[in-house]
């Protein structure tokens, strides 16, 4: 068989056959070198066009573990104008709050509340495509009414944050940028480790540096329970068992989190979410997709455990969750370090945000039925191994403790609020849920 020029380049130097003329050898050697360096050129350069002078269509964005080539732009006068107005506290004993993942859905919800009550706030987001990003868009359209100026940024971006820190002296952190979602950490492993592992440490070192050090207050989840069969989960429960890279990433935030405590005396509080849910939420996750299906006439895949068992979540509605934000920022004692060195121990802690109300995943359908008035076709399917776990249930009462934390709503008001919400925001015409 006749084998063209490309077969012939050989795949390890060691397998380099000479040619019988030397000079025939050279001849081919020069032409194929022409070809071989032309078209990488073309496509360097189209790469270069794509990546760099059109960030929002880049393909990069679909490659999570490489977001942070994507460049952003900040920086300048008018930039620095907009991070202060934002920022600025207008009430008194207010404080001034970094958001990460200000876009995001619980990082919305938070950055209003704060600001309403004459916080400052600035906000930080990637506006990945981990889910539709005019969602995100939207979300920060709404923070602007509210006078939430959103960076577009990565948090592992140490220039950026060491820049805000310049410009605003931080007293708190919200840190709740991360790549969430239990399931799809076996899609694209390496974007929990840039995001939940090397982003959370980028901000911790930024933090330590910083002068003065904020108190942090960040997302960790309810996933770290893991294996755990000990109900309701205790924060005393242990959570070395994760079933998710997704759950393990948060587990070594955790661990993270205490050696920056240690070290360095920042102020740190994690916070377990127990599966949030709520208006402006996240579309990949069950309640939402659920809903877009029944309405949508498609078949919704439940998940049951072995023997028929029950698949269950403590799910938890998205303003309980934000007080307990709240509450978190405002007992956060400050941090004790100066110069990146520790002065004496400081605050770390560790809070389950449940609602304390399993409720069956079957349960959940049957109300979105209701609330939608259409039948949901249901495919029961035995829980996949892919990082979901049984049951979850918060043991709370810590964060009652030193929070004051208190859910209030059921399951059966909270998915009234979200449809209700679903129904508008999809029905204006212009957005399909996708
Ligand atoms: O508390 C957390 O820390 C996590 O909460 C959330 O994870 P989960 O509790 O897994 O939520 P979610 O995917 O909505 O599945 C809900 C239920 O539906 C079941 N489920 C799911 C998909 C499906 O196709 N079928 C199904 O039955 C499924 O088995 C489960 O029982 C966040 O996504 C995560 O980022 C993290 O914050």
């Amino acid at each position: 068989m006749q084998m063209s020029h490309i077969d012939d380049i050989p795949s390890t130097p060691g397998k380099f056959k000479m040619e019988k003329s030397p000079y025939f050898h050279r001849l081919r050697w020069h032409t194929s070198l022409a070809k071989l360096t032309f078209w990488p050129i073309v496509f360097l350069g189209v790469l270069f066009i794509v990546f760099f002078r059109s960030p929002s269509s880049s393909p990069l964005h679909s490659d999570p573990s490489r977001r942070s080539l994507r460049t952003y732009n900040w920086g300048g006068s008018a930039w620095e104008k907009r991070v202060r107005s934002s920022a600025r506290v207008r009430s008194r004993n207010g404080i001034s709050v970094l958001v990460t993942g200000a876009a995001g859905f619980v990082g919305t919800h938070v950055s209003a509340a704060l600001k309403r009550r004459g916080d400052g706030v600035i906000g930080l987001d990637n506006f990945n495509d981990y889910y539709d990003p005019s969602l995100k868009r939207s979300r920060q359209a709404l923070l602007e009414r509210t006078g939430v100026f959103i960076v577009e940024g990565d948090i592992n971006d140490s220039a950026l944050l060491r820049k805000l820190f310049e410009v605003v002296p931080f007293t708190h952190v919200m840190h709740l940028a991360a790549q969430a979602g239990v399931r799809y950490a076996m899609e694209n492993p390496s974007s929990y480790v840039h995001s939940n592992i090397a982003g959370l440490v980028n901000l911790l070192e930024v933090c330590k540096s910083a002068n003065p050090q904020p108190a942090i207050v960040w997302a960790s989840s309810s996933s770290v329970y893991g294996l755990n069969t000990k109900v309701p989960f205790s924060e005393k429960d242990r959570t070395d068992q994760p079933a998710s890279l997704y759950a393990a990433t948060k587990k070594a935030g955790e661990e993270i989190a205490h050696t920056y405590n240690h070290i360095y005396g920042l102020s740190l509080t994690g916070l377990r979410f127990f599966t949030v849910y709520g208006p402006w939420g996240r579309p990949d996750m069950a309640y939402f997709f659920f809903t877009k299906d029944i309405l949508n006439g498609k078949s919704i895949p439940i998940f049951e455990a072995a023997n028929h068992g029950t698949v269950a979540r403590d799910f938890t509605y998205i303003d309980d969750i934000v007080k307990g934000c709240l509450a978190a920022l405002d007992t956060a004692e400050k941090s004790t370090g100066s110069g990146g060195k520790k002065k004496r121990p400081a605050q770390l802690r560790v809070f389950n945000l449940g609602n304390t109300s399993p409720m069956p995943v079957s349960d959940l359908v049957s109300i979105l039925e209701r609330l939608l008035k259409v039948k949901a076709n249901r495919n029961i399917m035995r829980l996949p191994r892919n990082g979901d776990v049984q049951f979850t249930h918060a043991n709370i009462s810590y964060a009652q403790r030193e929070l004051g934390y208190k859910p209030t709503t059921d399951l059966q008001t909270g998915l009234k609020k979200f449809v209700r919400w679903y129904l508008s925001y999809y029905s204006n015409g212009k957005k399909a849920a996708e």
